[in-house]
């Protein structure tokens, strides 16, 4: 038998709340401190019977399994707390001796409790580390997406759906010259996006940026300002995209570039192009006025003379510029053939289109016909390139064949061929060309006169002379003299800015005297010189010929055309002084010093009619 002692070592050392039973005596003998706490601190010494909850038959049965077994463990026995509320128990019986049992129990309710707890500290200490290599990753995203931030050229701030700052990149601190700190928590429209460049309110609720989580869509704005802390605009493009915090709109992201600078650029380059153009038009106005100044120049006022002659030919500048009729302007040089001209195409409605002149009289034939036509490089040697022609350049305008007379047959032809068909092909140019002419040839010869000597086709004649205009000699309109003369004097002196010299009575008389073999080109050089030579406001006239004709320069060497014209010249200036007589003593044979005959064979040979000079 075990005394006292060794009952409650054997006790002592159990983990489990543990009694030490007599099952003879049915007497507890001896309990740990655990026994203790969990059935009350009397146990020691009770009856076991008091303790249990469950049938005594129960318990007998649980020893006897121990007896035989030797140890015997299961859930059968209930014993009860101090409080007297059952307790679910797995108990484990081993006999120590045949009549004592050695009684572990295992608290069921409080054994879960523990499972339960151990199991949640388990799943949570699992979940801090799970939550730390999380947390440990977002700082990491974090990190790098604040580098990003950080390093963006672009300025990019966050706002949140109340509109206020939560993030503002240095880029962004920089460009609008405020800190993070300003901002942050701030709201971003009123400090920064308050006006518009005009200085007008700019209402947060048509603010593009607020729009853009209001209507959770990205808004792109590309001429929009935002203002500096300094007060000072900057010219900003931007992108507004929306923001989520676990699928909930949690504001916007704006990301913007200032483009003050390239909006200054491309605004002086816009203004640099206007400019251009201004230039342009000023350049095409100036042409113009240039195109007008030349005219004028030839015409200066307009037709001058009060003559029937002058307002005969008024009239028929009128009509033929109300047509679009070719016209043949004839008369002696200087008398005024080329002014008409002008004032036809002036009075025409094709007055803002061009009036291109060509001399027949000064070129080859090869070098009128690619004057006229135009050419291609390489259309002949010498072409270096493309001539566009004047046929091309008087299109919808008036082209002015001077001295029409002196047109080689060869050009005369293919002249005609445009006039008919309304295109041509120029040089060395398989496509064909179409044109709208309208001709103006002016001639000092006698074009009927050319026209029978064969030297003039007849198709073209008719063609040209549709409206027919003759500019009279001045010595037949002497009437104009006065009005011709007062007209170049004041043109001379505003010109050269002279003092203001008046025409005399004794200015007038002589000038209306003299035969005027130049006609009104002479007058006008006789004026300018006088103006120019006038002493003392007074007006001394030199009657000679200008210096451009031909016996006034020595050094001038003459081909037999300029020696037949100067003598047709000459025998027309001694018929019309002769009054248009040939032979007899005032007659122009006697005045040249030559015998009739031979003066009449140079009539004809020289194709003049004399009756022209009754
Ligand atoms: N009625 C006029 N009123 C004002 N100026 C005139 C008049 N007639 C001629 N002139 C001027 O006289 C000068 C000579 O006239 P224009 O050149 O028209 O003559 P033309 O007959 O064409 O001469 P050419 O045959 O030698 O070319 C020009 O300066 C012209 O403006």
């Amino acid at each position: 038998m075990l005394d006292l002692l060794d009952s409650d070592r054997l006790v002592s050392h159990q983990p489990l709340p543990t009694l030490l039973l007599s099952t003879q005596d049915d007497r507890v003998l001896s309990a740990n401190d655990t026994a203790h706490r969990l059935f009350g601190p009397e146990t020691s010494g009770r009856a076991f019977s008091e303790l249990l909850q469950c049938d005594v038959s129960i318990a007998a049965v649980f020893f006897d399994a121990v007896a035989h077994f030797g140890t015997y463990i299961d859930r059968s026995l209930s014993l009860a707390r101090p409080d007297g509320t059952a307790l679910r128990l797995q108990s484990y019986g081993v006999q120590v001796q045949p009549d004592l049992v050695l009684i572990s129990f295992l608290d069921l309710d409080e054994h879960d409790h523990r499972s339960r707890v151990a199991e949640q500290e388990a799943h949570q200490r699992a979940g801090l580390s799970q939550w730390q290599n999380i947390y440990g990753f977002f700082r990491e995203v974090e990190a790098q997406n604040h580098l990003i931030l950080e390093a963006a050229g672009e300025g990019i701030y966050g706002i949140n759906a109340m509109g206020q700052a939560t993030f503002v990149n240095r880029a962004a601190q920089e460009m609008l010259g405020w800190s993070s700190d300003d901002l942050i928590g701030r709201d971003l429209h009123a400090t920064i996006h308050h006006k518009h460049l005009n200085g007008e309110h700019f209402p947060a609720h048509t603010c593009p940026i607020y729009a853009s989580f209001r209507q959770e869509e990205t808004k792109r704005v590309d001429d929009d300002v935002f203002w500096r802390k300094d007060g000072k605009p900057i010219l900003v493009e931007y992108v507004s995209t929306p923001i989520y915090d676990h699928g909930v709109l949690a504001g916007a992201v704006v990301i913007f570039r200032d483009v003050t600078e390239r909006k200054e650029n491309e605004r002086k380059l816009r203004e640099a192009l206007a400019q251009v153009e201004e230039l342009k038009v000023k350049l095409e106005q100036e042409n113009d006025y240039l195109l007008t100044e030349i005219r004028s120049a030839r015409s200066h006022t307009g037709v001058v003379g009060v003559s029937p002659a002058i307002k005969s030919l008024n009239a028929r500048i009128d009509l033929a510029a109300r047509n679009k009729a070719h016209v043949l302007v004839s008369g002696p040089p200087g008398s005024g053939k080329s002014l008409t001209v002008s004032a036809i195409h002036e009075a025409s409605d094709r007055a803002r289109r061009p009036l291109v002149r060509i001399s027949c009289d000064h070129l080859s034939a090869q070098e009128l016909e690619a004057e006229l036509f135009g050419y291609r490089r390489g259309a002949f040697a010498g072409a270096t390139r493309d001539n566009t022609g004047k046929l091309i350049m008087a299109h919808n305008g008036t082209l002015h064949l001077d001295e029409i007379a002196d047109l080689p047959k060869g050009v005369q032809a293919k002249l005609y061929d445009v006039l008919q068909r309304g295109h041509f092909q120029r040089l060395g140019d398989s496509t064909q060309t179409p044109v709208s002419l309208t001709v103006v040839a002016t001639t000092s010869r006698d074009l009927m006169a050319e026209l029978r000597a064969g030297r003039f086709r007849q198709d073209l004649y008719f063609a040209l002379n549709v409206f027919s205009i003759t500019c009279e000699p001045l010595h037949e309109r002497p009437e104009d003299i006065p009005y011709l003369a007062k007209h170049f004097l004041d043109r001379t002196t505003r010109r050269l800015r002279l003092p203001t010299t008046r025409l005399s009575k004794s200015n007038i008389d002589a000038l209306t005297q003299y035969e005027w073999p130049g006609n009104v080109r002479e007058l006008e050089n006789v004026i300018e010189r006088a103006a120019l030579l006038a002493q003392g406001g007074r007006l001394e006239f030199d009657f000679q010929r200008p210096d451009s004709s031909f016996a006034a320069r020595s050094d001038v060497v003459l081909t037999q055309d300029d020696l037949r014209s100067l003598e047709r010249e000459n025998l027309q200036n001694a018929l019309r002084r002769a009054g248009g007589k040939v032979s007899g003593q005032k007659g122009a044979a006697a005045m040249l010093g030559i015998a009739p005959t031979t003066a009449y064979s140079k009539i004809k040979s020289l194709e003049i009619d004399p009756k022209a000079f009754k």
